[in-house]
């Protein structure tokens, strides 16, 4: 019957409710430029995307909040101009009539050390980690993880976590320049320092977080600056162990969407265990007066990102 409630609570086909998408606006006052493979980066038009992003999402008047998949500010923005540049775009998500929720990414960290970045996210952490997870309905979690837990970037020089990774990427990629993917093969081409890796204590957490969820028969939503699915991302922007995150959200039902950004022409799977993978166009690499940005509408069986222009609409369907 039209408008009815269901066996779940909901009224027919209106969304339990929506929220914001946006990744990768990499804003800087510099010149347009490319990336290391070619592909046009509008650096002063991006923030342009977000600003359009914002008044849409507020017209639209219902989303409950933002999320911000990662990389606010690129890594040539000159560094006398880093705080006031990360401030900045802040500041305009800020004009979201709501809560915004800031994923790390690799540019965030190359403008700011932990310390200074994760306060002006209003990221909450005594340790300098900025994983957390939040519960916008009692049905649903979303979970954002620190994909540079263990990282060459953004950690005080001498830190253990640091070491770690330095010591990792020695190990896995043996050119001079860890940026470069020269000479390794298939998957192994995600060990480069632009990517990082969820530290064991994390995983413990995210490990207590899924149980938490199951018991509390909760869908969860996983966010993450760097991919976690091959098949949703090229192999150079993965998450270093993203097969032992994966193992671990795949001895739970919980998880129903990954979304990530990093790989900015985007991407989307379906895994081995029904969960989506949805990597998001970036904000970056819209040409003057172009977007990509969207919003997704929640539901108990599905959720749908309604993508404008560059970004791509998904229908994201799993088993309630
Ligand atoms: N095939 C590649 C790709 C990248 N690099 C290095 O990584 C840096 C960042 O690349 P972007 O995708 O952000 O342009 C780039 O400056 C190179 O140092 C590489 O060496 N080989
Ligand atoms: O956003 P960047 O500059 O870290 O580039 C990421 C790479 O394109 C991932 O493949």
């Amino acid at each position: 019957m039209m408008g009815s409630a269901n066996a779940f609570g909901t009224q027919g086909n209106q969304p339990l409710f929506s929220f914001g998408l946006i990744s990768d606006v990499q804003h800087a006052d510099i010149r347009d430029g490319r990336s290391f493979v070619g592909v046009p980066r509008y650096y002063r038009h991006s923030i342009h995307v977000l600003q359009r992003a914002v008044q849409r999402w507020n017209e639209h008047k219902m989303h409950k909040f933002v999320i911000n998949l990662g990389d606010i500010v690129d890594g040539f923005c000159p560094k006398d101009q880093s705080s006031s540049r990360v401030r900045k775009v802040v500041e305009e998500f800020e004009k979201f009539e709501g809560p915004v929720y800031h994923t790390i990414g690799n540019h965030c960290l190359y403008n700011l050390p932990r310390d200074k970045l994760l306060p002006v996210l209003k990221i909450t952490s005594n340790d300098g980690c900025a994983y957390y997870d939040f519960s916008p309905t009692p049905e649903f979690r979303f979970v954002v993880l620190d994909g540079y837990d263990i990282g060459a970037i953004g950690w005080p020089h001498d830190h253990p976590k640091r070491m770690e990774a330095v010591k990792f990427l020695q190990e896995k990629n043996p050119n001079s320049e860890k940026n470069s993917p020269e000479g390794l093969v298939g998957l192994e081409r995600r060990f480069l320092m632009f990517n990082g890796a969820v530290g064991k204590e994390q995983l413990k957490w995210l490990d207590g977080i899924l149980q938490e969820a199951t018991e509390m028969r909760q869908k969860v939503v996983i966010c993450c600056h760097l991919p976690l699915d091959p098949h949703a991302s090229s192999q150079e922007a993965l998450l270093w162990n993203y097969d032992e995150v994966m193992d671990l959200i795949h001895r739970y039902n919980c998880v129903k969407v990954c979304l990530a950004g990093h790989d900015h022409r985007g991407g989307h799977s379906i895994d081995s265990h029904g969960i989506h993978h949805r990597v998001l166009e970036a904000a970056l690499e819209c040409p003057p007066g172009t977007d990509a940005f969207g919003y997704v509408d929640v539901y108990y069986d599905r959720l749908s990102l309604n993508g404008t222009d560059r970004m791509e609409s998904t229908e994201m369907c799993f088993n309630p």
